[in-house]
């Protein structure tokens, strides 16, 4: 286990692609001040730097399928490391994406105190992701990937729900109720 993040306290944050959980984080980090880490992001940085494990990886992500658990696991834990001094928690965002990668991070980090899901009905994902498309950039965020993501989320990230349900952990947010749309 890190030493340093040994007192972290620790949030996931998962559902579908383009289900909220981005703008969720943002709004929590307003309010309570976490350091808010999105496995996406991360792994899209390291795609932009133009590396040769970046260019693996972005093949990877445009099919709409998730990178291998060990190259994800490390960034995650090297970005928490560098922000352990200073952080009051972390929001992990996209992560963990299959149950295996909740046992790992369980192993070689800590414990999470809560699991945020953040619902949204498929339609609504769909919608939400061909708008962001117009001007995100993402390679990505077109209607073919958009349906693998999709499938990739119900069959590999749903059961880490129900999962960490079994141990009471789990605080489900209706955007759709909060926000509207
Ligand atoms: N924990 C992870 N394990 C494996 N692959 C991952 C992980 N996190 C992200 N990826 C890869 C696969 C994803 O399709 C891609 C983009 O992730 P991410 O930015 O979280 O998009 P997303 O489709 O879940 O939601 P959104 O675009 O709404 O943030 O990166
Ligand atoms: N109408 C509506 N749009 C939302 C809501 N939450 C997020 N969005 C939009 O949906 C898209 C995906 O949101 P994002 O936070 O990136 O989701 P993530 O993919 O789960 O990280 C973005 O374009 C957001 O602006 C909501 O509650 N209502
Ligand atoms: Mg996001």
């Amino acid at each position: 286990m890190a030493e340093k993040l040994k007192n972290s306290k620790i949030i996931f944050v998962v559902g579908g692609p383009g289900s909220g959980k981005g703008t969720q984080c943002d709004r929590i980090v307003k309010q309570y001040g976490y350091t808010h880490l999105s496995t996406g992001d991360l792994l899209r940085a390291e795609v932009s730097s133009g590396s040769d494990r970046g260019k693996t990886l972005s093949a990877i992500m445009e099919r709409g399928e998730l990178v291998p658990l060990d190259t994800v696991l490390d960034m995650l834990r090297d970005a928490m490391v560098a922000k352990a001094a200073v952080s009051k928690g972390f929001l992990i965002d996209g992560y963990p994406r299959e149950v295996k990668q909740g046992e790992e991070f369980e192993k070689k980090i800590g414990a999470p105190s809560l699991l945020l899901y953040v619902d949204a009905g498929s339609d609504t994902m769909v919608k939400r992701l061909v708008k962001r498309g117009e001007t995100s950039g993402r390679a990505d965020d077109n209607e073919e990937t958009i349906k693998k993501r999709l499938e990739t989320y119900y069959k590999a990230t749903e059961p880490v729900i129900a999962l960490y349900e079994g141990r009471g952990i789990v605080r489900k947010r209706l955007l759709r109720v909060v926000i509207g749309g």
